[in-house]
């Protein structure tokens, strides 16, 4: 038995959030239908393309729009219920592709509570050796990401920093010192040391996923952000791990290490929030409790960025922030990623 919707086409036109359509839709399928974990999959696609039409299928889109302009009475979710329905196995079937990226991706935010800093785990678990990276690991929560790496049976391949942070050590040098064969990435522009550097439009790789670097300076001289790969097999929506160059509502200061407010701004606009509106936003801090925000979320809400530059320019420049103790220490032993050769060798492999 279905249960149906009154949303009609006019309704539709006149502004109502359309992820709502697919959820209470999709809802109502949920309560008469076993739902499965393609439908589970199905019923993510079907909200973010709703809310912000994906290009890889403007098929589905145009159809559905012809045939409401055409039927104007005739009722969405009715629409969208007979599409599940009957052609579920062929709807599947095409949907899914644009999901096969993010079931083959595994992905935590692991918190290091002193600095507040978040670390990012990624692999691939479609590949047979899972390889994965860490993005911005802290040096005091290394054992922790190792011991999780461990436990998923994951490979670490790469750890890499979006920049020399200046608040904490990085654990790159003791995970290079606990599993041989890890290398270090960070950006060329940084200066500082690493097995590989990396400079905008590089691709990283870890099994058939990628991460491509943009160079999003300002913070640092050398800040980058990594961003899941666009493409058919990629994560979907992309995630932007934007290190100190975007935060939640707010973004890295630019009073030290080469800091300019001109080039954060320019960054910002132009590498982040020039990716798609859904794309996730993952920063290497939060001081306030958020885990994470999307390019369009903070393109409306980011009381800083949504700004004109000038004024910018004068909020960052009145930030009066105290400098992070940890500066004197952290700069110089981030400059050679955590004193890799010298900590290296006196820990021991887990
Ligand atoms: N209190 C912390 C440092 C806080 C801080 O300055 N954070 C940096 C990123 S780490 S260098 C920052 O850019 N903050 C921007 C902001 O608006 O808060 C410490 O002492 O470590």
């Amino acid at each position: 038995m279905w249960s149906w919707d009154f949303a009609t086409a006019h309704d539709f036109r006149r502004g109502r959030r359309r992820s709502e359509f697919a959820e209470r839709t999709i809802g109502s399928c949920r309560e008469n239908r076993r739902w499965g974990r393609g439908n589970e999959d199905l019923r993510r696609f079907l909200v973010s393309f709703t809310d912000d039409p994906s290009p890889s299928l403007p098929f589905i889109f145009s159809f559905t729009h012809h045939f409401i302009y055409k039927n104007p009475n005739f009722p969405f979710s009715l629409l969208l219920q007979l599409f599940l329905c009957f052609e579920a196995p062929i709807g599947n079937g095409i949907i899914l592709l644009g999901f096969e990226g993010s079931s083959r991706l595994l992905f935590r935010q692991l918190f290091e509570k002193e600095s507040a800093t978040y670390t990012y785990l990624l692999a691939d678990l479609a590949h047979p050796e899972k390889p994965a990276v860490l993005v911005d690991p802290v040096d005091k929560t290394v054992d922790r990401d190792l011991s999780l790496i461990k436990d998923l049976g994951l490979k670490l391949i790469y750890a890499m920093n979006t920049h020399v942070h200046a608040d904490h050590v990085t654990g790159t040098g003791l995970i290079k010192g606990k599993i041989p064969g890890v290398k270090s990435i960070i950006s060329k522009a940084s200066n500082s040391k690493a097995d590989v550097f990396v400079e905008a439009g590089d691709k990283i790789y870890f099994g058939d996923l990628f991460l491509e670097v943009r160079s999003t300076p300002g913070h640092t001289v050398g800040c980058v952000t990594y961003v899941t790969g666009d493409g058919p097999d990629q994560p979907c929506p992309r995630m932007a791990f934007t290190g100190d160059a975007l935060l939640i509502r707010g973004c890295g200061r630019t009073d030290f290490q080469g800091g300019s407010s001109h080039q954060l701004y320019k960054s910002v606009h132009s590498q982040i929030f020039t990716l798609p509106k859904d794309t996730l936003v993952y920063p290497a801090h939060d001081y306030r409790g958020f885990t994470v925000s999307t390019v369009g979320e903070e393109m409306l809400c980011n009381p800083r960025l949504t700004k004109d530059e000038e004024s910018f320019k004068a909020i960052m420049e009145n930030l009066n922030l105290p400098y992070p103790k940890m500066i004197d220490v952290a700069v110089p032993a981030n400059m050679v990623c955590g004193l890799q050769d010298l900590i290296g060798r006196q820990t021991e492999p887990v």
